[in-house]
């Protein structure tokens, strides 16, 4: 079997859930918008900011790979700046070959100018909408679906979740919280989680990345999350006995006999911490182990990263081939938040024909 290229790679159909909108800036635009509301950035050239970011990042810690953030959450406080982002975060996936993308942001973090919590929301919309439709006109036909975040260790998730039912038919497809996990356990946020379940609409939890099995365990328990952003750590409940066989504790075999999909983030966790390198990081046991796995990207800017590397890494750590990139495509298109039939169409119209000429 020869392996994937990195160019085969990217002309295949990818799918992503798990990207941050403020973690996937160019770092070209972050000077520009730097440069029109006269805030100072640690570099002066696209390519030295692009690397401050990744170094940066690059910190063993969570919260100090989070910290990196007020860059890009500062040059992104107007209409026009989040609508000009979100316009180049649907090309810069579709370019890579990305068909399907949840996009998540925080709005509550996009007020420090004076714009309302709708105005946020529907900048990025329109910019999601106007980058799709060139990408399309391009040749490359992208659907961006937005996941609204509360940010965990604030008080706004109700505010936030009522918002992503407001916006549900204009592209909104999801919740989410992030931030710093240690100390801020999801059921703080029980009461918004509790609001979508009875709106009939979903969430993904960040789960298990810089916190442990009950954070997990909350987030699905506790709150009814349908999928887990990172939920990495629950490897923390698989043991090799003596003969090396693999047991699964309670949590790990719910979350696996439930088709859980985890949001897995390689390069990121490495820079957090949260796995040691590539090549020992827990996806290579979970996918031998069949939990639904899927492979995202979580911030292109600070892990100096895209889809299509992400992949290209696994092909290298792991010898994985096309079966192995077909399934964690079609996971990650089965756990996505548009409805079943939207999602049927492009595994079965465009993930699977695509794959079966590359195999
Ligand atoms: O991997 C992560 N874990 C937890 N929080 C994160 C991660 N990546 C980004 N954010 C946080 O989510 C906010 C909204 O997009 C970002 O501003 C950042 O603070
Ligand atoms: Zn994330």
């Amino acid at each position: 079997m020869v392996a994937p290229s990195f160019d085969e790679i990217r002309r295949a159909p990818k799918a992503l859930l798990h990207d941050h909108l403020d973690g996937g800036l160019r770092p070209a635009t972050i000077l520009d918008l730097a440069a029109e509301i006269g805030h100072e950035l640690p570099a002066a050239t696209p390519e030295g900011l692009g690397e401050w970011f990744v170094a940066a990042a690059d910190s063993g810690s969570l919260e100090r790979y989070l910290e990196t953030f007020a860059h890009t959450v500062a040059v992104m406080q107007t209409a026009d700046a989040l609508h000009r982002v979100a316009r180049e975060c649907a090309l810069d996936l579709a370019a890579d070959g990305v068909v399907y993308a949840e996009v998540r942001f925080a709005p509550e973090q996009h007020l420090e100018a004076g714009l309302t919590l709708p105005q946020v929301v529907e900048a990025v919309l329109d910019g999601f909408r106007a980058g799709s439709a060139e990408a399309a006109a391009q040749g490359r036909p992208i659907r961006v679906g937005t996941l609204l975040t509360a940010m965990r260790h604030a008080a706004r998730s109700m505010e936030i979740a009522e918002l992503s039912i407001r916006y549900r038919d204009s592209g909104v497809v999801g919740f989410d919280i992030a931030g710093a996990e240690a100390g801020f356990p999801p059921t703080r946020h029980l009461d918004a989680f509790e609001y979508l379940q009875r709106e009939n609409s979903h969430f993904t939890i960040h789960a298990g990345e810089a916190f442990g099995l009950p954070s997990i365990w909350q987030a699905l328990q506790w709150c009814g999350a349908d999928r887990l952003g990172h939920g990495v750590r629950i490897v923390d409940d698989i043991a090799a006995d003596a003969e090396g066989r693999n047991s699964l504790g309670r949590l790990a075999a719910y979350v696996r006999d439930k088709r859980i999909p985890l949001e897995l983030c390689p390069s990121s966790n490495v820079q957090t911490g949260a796995a040691p390198s590539i090549r020992e990081h827990p996806i290579g046991l979970l996918r031998d182990l069949r939990f639904r796995v899927t492979v995202n990207t979580d911030n292109r800017l600070m892990s100096g990263t895209s889809m299509s590397r992400e992949m290209a890494l696994l092909v290298e750590a792991f010898g994985y081939g096309w079966a192995e990139l077909q399934w964690f495509t079609v996971n990650a298109m089965k756990s996505a938040f548009i409805p079943f039939d939207e999602r049927l169409a492009l595994i079965n119209d465009v993930i699977k024909p695509a794959y079966a000429k590359l195999a």
